[in-house]
């Protein structure tokens, strides 16, 4: 922890010492206050607006405001020219910024304004170049990890914009040259991930403060803020659209539950907590994954022509050629709507293009009317009590079953996996031969058993689902790794942002998965969203200049057209060793970097986790997984370590992980650039050729 500097009451950084004790009076009271509003029954959230905030209830009922993280009150804080008409209604003013607006009392002025508010744009847009009418910008450091003690306010670095942007009073800042935004880049990480409100750069802010409406790709090199922008967004739209945003819903899709854990504290220290994260499989999760499909299969079953395959599988299942009679008893009477009547009604539901589900009510609907337009006809008007037992009237039941009956996607799918003839006649020229013969199950099993679903029949199943029934929208999506997504799978997302906005984060390089895709167009278009906003992120925040060199080593020889990593880091530190026995230097490696702050990730090919886990075990290291981002320690399957840094990476045995798949070398691009300070790589084979920037055909390893 760096010293607590000495301050005298004048000192400017003694000031705001005080000042931060008076916001935290102001927010004990804002507690109190609360508290006493819940008892009295009354909306709390409706006391905190004002013009500041637009039209956003302030979030300032008890129980989040009591459970927001201790931590630091504010950041930053800007003052305006009192001469400049850039400052507008700002002229004079000076405003501190925080995670969350602070105000003694409903009617009086801040203390401290949420980082959201359109004033604090300027903190994060301004510059020497486009002061914005603010004069002076100011960053506050803090002891990390503070609990938001005065006392922790280590140091305040002033920017005087209309000045040229010199960097004036600089007052015990942690680092003398680089200054606080410097330090919090190349400060050590450990654990989860933590917000970036305070050092948000403005080609990131601009993604951030996007509207709602708009649905962004974000493309970006590992460690560019992808995901710290994408929650940032998900944050900005909260405040600035509640209600339509909560109206749908907000969700976060990450690439698997390790990531989630690790990203899992961001929203609520920016006291956001009802935002649902889940990843792709669990939203569309019906059954337990327990069958295996060989790789080509899989690749076949996120194909695009799976979604016509499946629609015509469904509406095979329309069969107005088995139109019948329908007759009713009706009283001493009987109705009947002749064949062709019926007939007609299916063709005219089936051209409605409604879901499959709305169109079996449709066709009832219809009959029913049918029916009673007969007997209106000949008897005059017929009773509420007379359409309710028509339409549920057996007959009706039995023409309805024969023309459009009940379907479940699990029926479906099974039918269409185990019989040659249905695939053949719902493939039509869509699918070859071949792949017809790949997508049938070779033990021609019902799959009617919760066990019998592969991870991408889970897709299709959710393709079946959305045909017959649409499922329900979100407001807003954030899908992070989106680069993994496989068309059926954008699909499914598509499905659940039809009236909503996206916000799709991916690095194409990254891609590691047979389906993945080549370029963000066909994505965008597969989640239903053509026309988003392609918006590339340049600058890289985690990785070291040396580990960057390497990656953009293995850049060269990935099949995508990138721009290599441009590191912001002047530090950071990267070694090779080749060594005889892999498991013992993994963990002397590991036992050494333990002697830094911050985390360290052993990284290996998924099938040497194990070993290399128990062998860490062994020497009492006690090694965590991805799925507990706190541990100082980590094992990471290579697999699992996408979205993920630590603060030293051990890369265990390069060449394992590119044998490991097709996209091998992404996956090794996506390893070494988990390193946030140092990256020491193992190997007791050759290194991959690509490692050591040999490509193309004279690419063996060397
Ligand atoms: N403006 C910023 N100020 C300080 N740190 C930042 C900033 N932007 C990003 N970072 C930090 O850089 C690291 C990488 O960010 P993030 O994980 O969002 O990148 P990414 O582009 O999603 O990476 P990947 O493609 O590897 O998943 C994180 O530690 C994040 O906190």
């Amino acid at each position: 922890m760096p010293p607590r500097s000495p301050a005298t009451p004048e000192d400017p950084l003694s000031r705001e010492r005080t000042y931060h004790e008076r916001c935290r009076a102001a927010v004990v009271s804002m507690i109190r206050t609360a508290e006493q509003q819940v008892r009295l029954g009354a909306d709390t959230a409706a006391s905190g607006a004002d013009a500041e905030v637009l039209g956003y209830r302030l979030r300032s009922h008890a129980k989040e405001l009591s459970e927001l993280p201790d931590g630091p009150l504010f950041f930053g804080a800007l003052t305006f020219a009192a001469d400049d008409p850039a400052a507008g209604e700002h002229s004079g003013q000076h405003y501190h910024l925080g995670r969350m607006r602070i105000t003694p009392g409903p009617a009086e002025q801040p203390l401290v304004v949420d980082w959201r508010a359109p004033v604090a744009r300027a903190f994060y847009q301004a510059g020497a170049d486009d002061p914005q009418g603010v004069t002076v910008r100011r960053r506050f450091g803090w002891a990390p990890g503070s609990r938001g003690e005065a006392a922790d306010l280590t140091g305040l670095e002033d920017e005087h914009l209309g000045r040229g942007g010199q960097l004036g009073q600089v007052r015990q800042a942690r680092r003398p040259n680089g200054g606080l935004l410097a330090a919090e880049i190349e400060r050590p990480r450990a654990g989860p991930m933590r917000d970036i409100v305070a050092t948000i750069q403005p080609e990131q802010d601009v993604l951030v403060r996007a509207e709602l409406s708009e649905s962004l790709c974000v493309q970006g090199a590992p460690g560019t803020g992808k995901t710290a922008v994408g929650l940032h967004r998900a944050a900005y739209l909260l405040y600035s659209e509640p209600r339509r945003v909560q109206r749908g819903g907000m969700l976060i899709l990450g690439p698997n539950r390790g990531f989630l854990r690790y990203i899992s504290q961001v929203l609520p220290a920016l006291g956001e907590t009802g935002v649902r994260q889940s990843t792709l499989d669990d939203e569309i999760s019906r059954h337990q994954v327990s069958r295996e499909d060989a790789v080509g299969t899989a690749v076949l079953k996120h194909d695009i022509r799976m979604a016509g395959v499946l629609r015509r599988a469904l509406y095979s299942r329309v069969r107005p050629d088995r139109a019948r009679d329908l007759v009713l008893p009706d009283g001493a009477t009987r109705r009947r709507l002749p064949a062709e009547d019926v007939e007609r009604v299916v063709r005219e539901v089936r051209a409605e293009e409604v879901t499959y589900g709305v169109g079996r009510q449709r066709v009832r609907e219809r009959l029913v009317r049918a029916v009673q337009r007969e007997a209106e006809r000949r008897g005059g008007p017929r009773s509420g009590a007379w359409l309710q037992r028509v339409s549920r009237a057996r007959p009706v039941a039995a023409v309805l079953n024969a023309v459009w009956p009940v379907a479940s996607p699990e029926e479906v799918l099974c039918e269409l996996l185990t019989s040659a003839d249905l695939l053949a006649a719902a493939a039509g020229d869509a699918l070859l031969a071949d792949e017809q013969r790949a997508l049938l199950r070779p033990d021609g099993s019902r799959g009617r058993r919760p066990g019998d679903w592969s991870s991408a029949d889970l897709v299709l199943l959710d393709e079946l689902e959305g045909l017959i029934n649409r499922p329900a929208g979100y407001g807003h999506i954030v899908i992070d790794e989106a680069q993994d997504l496989s068309p059926m799978q954008c699909r499914a997302i598509a499905r659940r942002s039809t009236t909503g906005s996206l916000t799709v984060l991916g690095d194409l390089a990254q891609a590691t998965v047979p389906w993945a895709a080549s370029d963000w167009g066909r994505l965008l278009a597969h989640l239903g969203k053509p026309d988003a906003t392609y918006s590339p992120l340049s600058e890289g925040f985690r990785v070291p200049g040396a580990v960057a060199e390497v990656a953009n080593r293995l850049l060269v020889g990935l099949d995508v057209d990138l721009p290599p990593i441009r590191s912001l880091r002047s530090d950071g530190e990267m070694s090779v060793h080749p060594v005889a026995d892999l498991t013992a230097a993994a963990v002397a490696t590991a036992h050494t970097a333990l002697g830094h702050a911050g985390s360290v990730g052993v990284i290996t090919a998924d099938h040497q986790a194990d070993l290399i886990r128990r062998a860490l075990g062994r020497a009492g290291l006690r090694p965590g997984s991805p799925e507990t981002p706190e541990a100082r320690l980590t094992v990471v399957p290579a697999s699992k370590s996408k979205g993920l840094e630590y603060d030293t990476v051990v890369l265990v045995e390069p060449a394992a992980l590119v044998r490991a798949e097709p996209r091998g070398l992404n996956l090794l691009y996506v390893a070494v650039t988990r390193a946030v300070s140092r990256l020491h790589v193992l190997h007791s084979e050759a290194l991959p050729a690509a490692f050591l920037g040999v490509h193309g055909d004279s690419a063996g390893a060397s």
